[in-house]
């Protein structure tokens, strides 16, 4: 069957040149030059995306999406902006749009977004939730912190391994990407990786997602239905925040991981499944052993291989690398030009401690990129609380030791030619005595 996109927008022209482009890709189109004829296509017709300018014509594209959104919740809609109403854009997707695009339209890059969204509007409800987006279909860790660089080396050493896996570490640490990772380079890559979040659903329900049903097992269940297990069968099951699984559920999660079979909700038979498992959580296991939340014999099991990602306050080394290159990602995704931070940016940012992590520095440099019309970022286009955040010694200290390896690298690339490391680091060789002298660096005989 055709797919099919609404194109709401109040430019025929547009319209046109998006419908001609579309056909010859295999998708069909419809038009709707404002809300109200948007609302009526849905209703009758099935349409698998949707594509809607933030300016339409008197109407707010923001309200559309709303009144789309209420209706029909599980439509991918992806925002059309010019580049001055980013900001508007950044509200959209907070109010449920898939993703934006900038005008000049971009059309292999629409459609590179437009399939992300089917795609993800395709997955069953409990995967979608955790899928990943965009351009973190392709995960890469940004790193040169040694502790995160040794487990980058093990992640890829375990991939190649069948072992479970459980990986450790505070919220937005980057749990989801080492699992990502794991699977694409695991001999299973061709088979799915399926996601379940064990914390967003109640007891019943998971069970349901995990495990599925029988036909008739309870009112209501009129046919059979797969769980996760079986349709990640040869490929990977990705079971995040597994500190929040009840226990009759850990029981049956143990009986999956020791003999390879489960049994539908209602079934007699056993299934035999062959999935590898992957499995994450930001709690303290043992002090849930502890307190009788969590299986000792599944936490045994699920222990053999672990990774443990450390917070993003103990590799503060890592923010500009980081900054960097969610600015390179902001820039590549909204095709605007590149953006850069200035040192009292990246000041306040080392300081700063990250409960929330990796995302939340993320989030942070996409809210600042996406409000500052300037190239460099300044501390008053960053959120409130990092305006009135003060800096101070942390700064300084991370600073230094970048500083110093910065230094250390020069010399080693100029073969510890110091006039050459100089240049190299344009500075004066003056500067430069005064630093090795300060970070204790002495140049080999
Ligand atoms: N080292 C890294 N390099 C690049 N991006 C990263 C890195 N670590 C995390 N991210 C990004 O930060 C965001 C959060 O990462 P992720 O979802 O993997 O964290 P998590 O530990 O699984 O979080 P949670 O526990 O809340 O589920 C993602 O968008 C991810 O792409």
């Amino acid at each position: 069957m055709k797919r099919k996109i609404l194109i709401i927008d109040d430019h025929l022209k547009l319209y046109k040149s998006l419908a001609r482009n579309f056909k010859h890709l295999g998708y069909q189109t419809v038009h709707a030059q404002n809300g109200n004829e948007a609302l009526a296509l849905c209703a009758q017709d099935e349409i698998h995306a949707a594509l809607l300018d933030i300016m339409l014509g008197h109407e707010s594209g923001v309200d559309v999406l709303e009144q789309l959104l209420t209706r029909h919740p599980k439509l991918p809609v992806v925002m059309i902006t010019g580049y001055g109403s980013i900001d508007t854009a950044v509200q959209s997707i907070k109010r449920g749009a898939f993703d934006y695009v900038t005008k000049p339209l971009d059309f292999d890059k629409l459609v590179n977004i437009l399939e992300n969204a089917l795609n993800a509007a395709n997955l069953p409800e409990e995967t979608r939730r955790v899928a990943p987006r965009g351009k973190d279909l392709f995960p890469e860790i940004v790193t040169h912190n040694p502790a995160m660089l040794e487990l980058c080396q093990k992640t890829r050493k375990l991939a190649a391994t069948d072992l479970p896996v459980l990986i450790t570490g505070e919220n937005g640490t980057g749990k989801e990407i080492i699992a990502d990772l794991i699977h694409l380079h695991s001999p299973r890559r061709a088979h799915p990786l399926l996601k379940i979040n064990c914390a967003a659903f109640p007891e019943t329900l998971l069970d349901n997602e995990l495990f599925g049903h029988e036909k008739g097992s309870y009112t209501g269940a009129d046919s059979a239905f797969k769980g996760v297990f079986e349709r990640a069968d040869q490929g990977s099951l990705f079971l995040d925040e597994i500190g929040d699984m009840p226990l009759t559920i850990q029981a049956k999660i143990l009986r999956a991981l020791q003999n390879h079979e489960i049994r539908r909700i209602g079934g007699e038979r056993t299934i035999t499944v062959d999935v590898r498992f992957i499995a994450a959580t930001n709690k303290d296991l043992h002090e849930q052993i502890e307190h009788s939340a969590f299986r000792r014999d599944l936490f045994y099991r699920l222990n053999t291989a672990m990774l443990h990602l450390p917070p993003l306050r103990k590799r503060k080394e890592d923010i500009p690398l980081l900054v960097a290159h969610f600015l390179r990602e902001h820039a590549h995704a909204h095709a605007a030009p590149g953006k850069t931070v200035s040192a009292a940016v990246l000041e306040r940012f080392i300081d700063y401690d990250w409960p929330g992590n990796v995302r939340e520095l993320k989030n942070t440099v996409n809210y600042a990129a996406a409000l500052c019309s300037e190239e460099m970022i300044q501390v008053d286009d960053l959120p409130p609380n990092f305006i009135s955040f003060e800096t101070g010694e942390d700064a300084e200290n991370v600073r230094d030791e970048i500083e110093k390896n910065l230094i250390l690298k020069a010399l080693q690339k100029t073969n510890y030619n110091k006039k050459k490391t100089a240049e190299y680091l344009n500075m004066s060789r003056t500067t430069l005595y005064a630093k090795l002298q300060k970070y204790g660096l002495t140049l080999p005989k």
